[in-house]
C-alpha cells in the first residue's frame, strides 16, 4: 500500500504517511490518489493552493470558511512548518480542542483536516513552501478565523519567538466572541 492513514484521537483528523521510494537520484513519492483517499473519507478535493514563507516564525492561521466550507489535505513541499487544526464542531466531544503535527519536506508527511475545524501553522525553517487541497472553492466573503493564541484554544506553536502574522491574522477574533455564530456541527 503506498499511503499509510493514521487517525487521530479527534474523530476526522487523519495523518497520512505516503511511501517514498529513494534511488540514486533522489526520491518519489505518491501523494495523492483519489481511489485510496476516498476509503479514508478523503474526497471531493478541487483546488490546490500553496504558499511560500521567507522567514522563520512566519504564522498563518487559524483559518475557516463560515460557507463553501473546506476540508484541507496539507503539506510541506519546502522547510517545515507545525501545523494545527482546531475542533469548532458544535456537539463534538473534542470540540474546542487542537491538535498539532509537524510536517517537513524530509518526513513528506500530510495531514487532513476537515471541514468544521480552524487550520494554521508556524513555520520552523528559515523558508517554507505549504501546498494543499481544497473540498470547495476559495470564497473571501466567507473567510472565518480564530486568533492563533486565543487563551481558551491554547495552542502550544513550537518557537519562543514573537510570530510573523498578517494584519488580518492579527485582528482575528477569539472564538468565545464568535463560536454561536459557526456553522459547523458534529455529524457523529
Ligand atoms: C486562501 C486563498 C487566498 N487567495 C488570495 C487572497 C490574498 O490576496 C492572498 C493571501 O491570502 P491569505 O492571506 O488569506 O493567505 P493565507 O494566510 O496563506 O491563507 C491560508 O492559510 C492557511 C492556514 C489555510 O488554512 C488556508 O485555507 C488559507 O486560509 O491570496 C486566493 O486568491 N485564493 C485562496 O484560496
Amino acid at each position: 500500500m503506498a499511503f499509510e492513514f493514521e487517525h487521530l484521537d479527534i474523530p476526522g483528523l487523519v495523518i497520512v504517511h505516503p511511501q517514498v521510494f529513494g534511488d540514486a537520484r533522489g526520491c518519489f513519492e505518491e501523494t495523492f490518489r483519489e481511489d485510496v483517499f476516498a476509503q479514508h473519507g478523503i474526497k471531493g478535493l478541487c483546488q490546490d493552493n500553496e504558499s511560500k514563507s521567507t522567514t522563520k516564525g512566519v504564522l498563518r492561521g487559524l483559518h475557516f470558511q463560515t460557507r463553501h466550507t473546506q476540508a484541507k489535505l496539507v503539506r510541506c513541499i519546502i522547510g517545515a512548518v507545525y501545523d494545527v487544526a482546531v475542533d469548532l464542531r458544535r456537539g463534538s466531544p473534542t470540540y474546542g480542542q487542537w491538535r498539532g503535527v509537524e510536517l517537513t519536506a524530509e518526513n513528506h508527511t500530510m495531514f487532513y483536516v476537515p471541514e468544521g475545524f480552524a487550520h494554521g501553522f508556524m513555520v520552523t525553517s528559515d523558508e517554507a513552501v505549504f501546498a494543499y487541497k481544497c473540498s470547495d472553492y476559495y470564497a473571501p466573503e466567507f473567510e472565518g478565523g480564530i486568533l492563533w493564541n486565543d487563551p481558551d484554544i491554547g495552542v502550544q506553536w513550537p518557537l519562543d519567538v514573537a510570530p510573523m502574522l498578517s494584519p488580518k491574522d492579527q485582528a482575528l477574533p477569539r472564538l468565545r466572541q464568535v463560536k454561536d455564530e459557526l456553522p459547523f456541527v458534529y455529524q457523529g
